[in-house]
């Protein structure tokens, strides 16, 4: 056997591996697990629904591919997710866009493929490597000059739009990184997009856990406190659509007063 497969952190990589898909519980691994296709369809039925709705242009196939090669492969949103929010962008004639949680550049790129010319992708990324993965297929797409990237936290790009005046510019927001920060990611968003405006949150099943009550690790309670959050709040309409992980929608209302 290759020696790079016996190293200690190889096998304990796959122990881990092992164990969370077993279990469903480590913190360690499980955002790895998420979004690999639409929870609860079998898979014959999963490829059926691909075979006859989806349409992915050839570079974001190429992407998709590239990215599964990646141990976190299965941290990208599902191809058809990525084209339910290119189908939305389009019937809100979004120009201008937030992308929280970029990782290998799927969903910026789902989204600059989309938007018109003169549209804008504002993208939030804390990993210089990811970052530029994702630059270099933003460039082989042609479509590089239509997203801004800023790698940071993503907390301190969006407070930094807010105080530069971005506050109801944003047609449409997909949040989409850490889950324990994702409520003050829904309430910088909430700030920033337009009334009228989207925003979609993934991961909103959490593989199911949220309904689990013996899950009670910190992300899923956190997962689960917005969830009952945004169903209450009154500054929005909603709705929770089993694609991918769980994608919940929320459209400002015309009179939020946030
Ligand atoms: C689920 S992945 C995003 C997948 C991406 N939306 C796609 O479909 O291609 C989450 C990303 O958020 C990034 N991230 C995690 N915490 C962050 C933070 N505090 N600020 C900015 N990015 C963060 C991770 O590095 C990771 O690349």
């Amino acid at each position: 056997m290759d020696s790079e497969y016996c190293s200690p952190l190889f096998l304990i990589f796959i122990l881990t591996l092992f164990f969370d898909i077993i279990y469903l519980r480590s913190p360690l691994i499980t955002d790895s697990i998420m979004t690999w296709q639409t929870l609860g369809l079998e898979p014959h039925l999963y490829d059926y629904l691909l075979s006859v709705s989806l349409r992915e242009p050839e570079i974001l196939t190429q992407l998709r591919q590239a990215t599964a090669r990646h141990p976190l492969g299965k941290m990208q949103i599902a191809p058809e997710q990525g084209q339910f929010i290119a189908l939305l962008l389009q019937l809100i004639g979004a120009k201008k866009t937030l992308d929280i949680g970029v990782f290998m550049g799927y969903s910026s790129l789902v989204m600059a493929l989309t938007l018109p010319v003169d549209g804008i992708v504002v993208s939030c990324e804390k990993n210089e490597e990811y970052a530029a993965i994702a630059r270099h297929w933003w460039q082989q797409a042609g479509v590089a000059h239509k997203i801004d990237l800023h790698v940071a936290p993503a907390k301190e790009t969006l407070h930094h739009l807010i105080e530069t005046c971005a506050s109801e510019t944003f047609d449409f927001a997909l949040i989409d990184a850490d889950k324990s920060n994702y409520d003050s990611y829904y309430e910088q968003a909430l700030q920033l997009i337009r009334p009228g405006g989207l925003i979609a949150i993934d991961n909103v099943l959490w593989s199911g856990r949220v309904a689990d009550p013996q899950v009670q690790d910190n992300r899923t309670k956190k997962l689960r406190t917005l969830n009952q959050k945004l169903h209450q709040d009154k500054r929005i309409t909603l709705s929770l659509v089993p694609i991918g992980d769980g994608l919940t929608l929320v459209r400002k209302v015309m009179n939020a007063n946030c």
